[in-house]
């Protein structure tokens, strides 16, 4: 389990902040996972914002969902440069499917960390490829802490890192859940990949 650093103390020079990355499959807890830390800032009386990328307004248009229906309210925006400005002075930025953000994520991540906050970003790491999803690969180069979580083969019950799209569309981004996708260990996912 990801035990925080620290919880927002002063440090001599000052707030610093850093970036967290929670990466992974579908299926695999992410959002399950940004919430608990959230909810731990909450309870130590931080003020934290959530955002997400408009684009996905599968289970709620405002809050964050897990597949198991764990739930924290946000707000959903346009664009990743949207997020500077709404943060204000918020200790704690939480950012789920940032894999659906382009490049300017990384940017806005550094911005917000560079000014003492604590950044928690939740998303994808690859594609129904198998391939890197961008802009993970530049979040994760840039996060001073990587969590990669797994999920379970949906073929053999091993540990799961792939999401296995389950129709024949080739574009990159389909929105679905279950009846779309399957979390699949390598060999499975190789095995059935389209
Ligand atoms: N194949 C699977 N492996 C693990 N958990 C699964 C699977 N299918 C459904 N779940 C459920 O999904 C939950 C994780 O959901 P969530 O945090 O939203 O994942 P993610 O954000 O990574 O897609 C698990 O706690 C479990 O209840
Ligand atoms: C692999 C893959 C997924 N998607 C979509 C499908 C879901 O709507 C989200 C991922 O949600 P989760 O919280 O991680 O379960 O992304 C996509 O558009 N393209 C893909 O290649
Ligand atoms: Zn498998």
């Amino acid at each position: 389990m990801f035990i925080e650093p620290s919880i927002g103390k002063l440090g001599p020079r000052g707030k610093k902040g850093h970036i967290e990355v929670i990466c992974g499959s579908m299926f695999s807890g992410k959002t399950e996972e940004l919430i608990r830390r959230l909810n731990r800032a909450l309870i130590a009386r931080q003020k934290v914002e959530i955002f997400k990328p408009t684009i996905d307004k599968r289970y709620h248009e405002f809050d964050v969902v897990s597949h198991n229906e764990n739930a924290i309210r946000s707000t959903p925006v346009n664009f990743a440069e949207d997020i500077i400005l709404l943060a204000g002075d918020c200790d704690v930025v939480g950012i789920d499917e940032v894999q659906f953000f382009d490049n300017r994520i990384v940017h806005v991540a550094t911005v917000l960390a560079n000014s003492g906050k604590r950044v928690i970003l939740a998303g994808l790491d690859m594609d129904f490829e198998g391939n890197p999803f961008e802009p993970m690969p530049q979040l994760l180069a840039i996060a001073e802490y990587v969590t990669k979580v797994h999920a379970i083969c949906m073929k053999c019950g091993d540990l799961a890192s792939y999401s296995l799209r389950l129709s024949d569309i080739k574009e990159k981004v389909v929105l679905g859940e279950k009846e779309a996708y399957e979390a699949r260990c390598r060999k499975c996912f190789f095995e059935d990949k389209k």
